[in-house]
């Protein structure tokens, strides 16, 4: 009999959504019958290789309590930090505490995760000797603004691509990097940014455009259609 590997999700979730200027942080919003995290949590499950979810929350956080998540996975809730990687250090040592190797970072604020990405990613990172996160090439032309939101040039795009989440690599070498460069680290944006500082080349795997970050005002109404056309 073949066992799978296991892999313990971690969900940062202890934003304030400053940008979205919404009402309640952004991983609270309302989509249709689910909020972003409940639509996100669930999106985590379409893998049987997710066997625990660790989400990172702020230590007020007066909303979680009340949130459903109607999966059979664990959920264990963390407290999270001043960055995003520390919200993402807690969520890993929690895991890493329960025993596992592998985890799969994902943003609570991205909701529309189809199956297709997730095992793909999965797929590629456990059978990669660094992991592997979901990506985008860059499909539109960039400009530069140096000044005045005026254009002063644009920036080449053939070899650039649009990090996404899940972001899926090992724990201890996550904590590794972490230990020798703090949370803090402005250039720290995402997981695969602490293995490049550990001089490591992360899989980069073609995600898809729905799968989008919930970050400016609008784009709730975009993930709303996408997960409500699942239902
Ligand atoms: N200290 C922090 C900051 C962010 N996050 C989480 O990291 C994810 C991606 O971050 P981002 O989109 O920047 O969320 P916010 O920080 O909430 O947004 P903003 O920068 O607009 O305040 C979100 O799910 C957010 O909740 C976190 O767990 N801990
Ligand atoms: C992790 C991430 O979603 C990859 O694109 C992104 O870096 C998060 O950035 P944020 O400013 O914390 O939303």
């Amino acid at each position: 009999m073949t066992t799978i590997k296991q892999v313990a999700a971690v969900i940062p979730a202890a934003g304030i959504g400053r940008r979205m200027q919404s009402e309640c942080p952004k991983q609270y919003l309302q989509l249709g019958q689910k909020t972003v995290l409940e639509w996100t949590v669930q999106a985590l499950c379409q893998d049987p290789r997710i066997s625990h979810i660790y989400i990172a929350t702020s230590n007020d956080d007066p909303y979680f309590s009340a949130q459903q998540f109607k999966v059979k996975q664990p959920i264990v809730r963390v407290q999270g930090g001043a960055t995003r990687a520390a919200s993402v250090a807690a969520g890993v040592q929690a895991a890493i505490a329960d025993g596992f190797s592998w985890v799969a970072v994902h943003d609570a604020a991205r909701p529309c995760l189809t199956a297709a990405e997730l095992t793909a990613v999965l797929d590629a990172a456990l059978s990669d000797p660094v992991g592997a996160l979901l990506a985008l090439p860059v499909a539109d032309t960039l400009k530069r603004s140096e000044a005045g939101q005026r254009s002063s040039g644009s920036v080449c795009r053939e070899q650039l691509w649009q990090a996404q989440t899940p972001q899926v690599f090992p724990a201890a070498e996550l904590q590794r990097g972490w230990q020798l460069l703090g949370t803090d680290h402005p250039d720290l944006t995402d997981e695969a940014s602490v293995m490049e500082a550990l001089g490591l080349q992360p899989q980069l795997v073609v995600g898809r455009r729905s799968n989008l970050k919930i970050t400016q005002p609008g784009d709730e109404a975009i993930a709303r259609l996408i997960v409500l056309d699942k239902e």
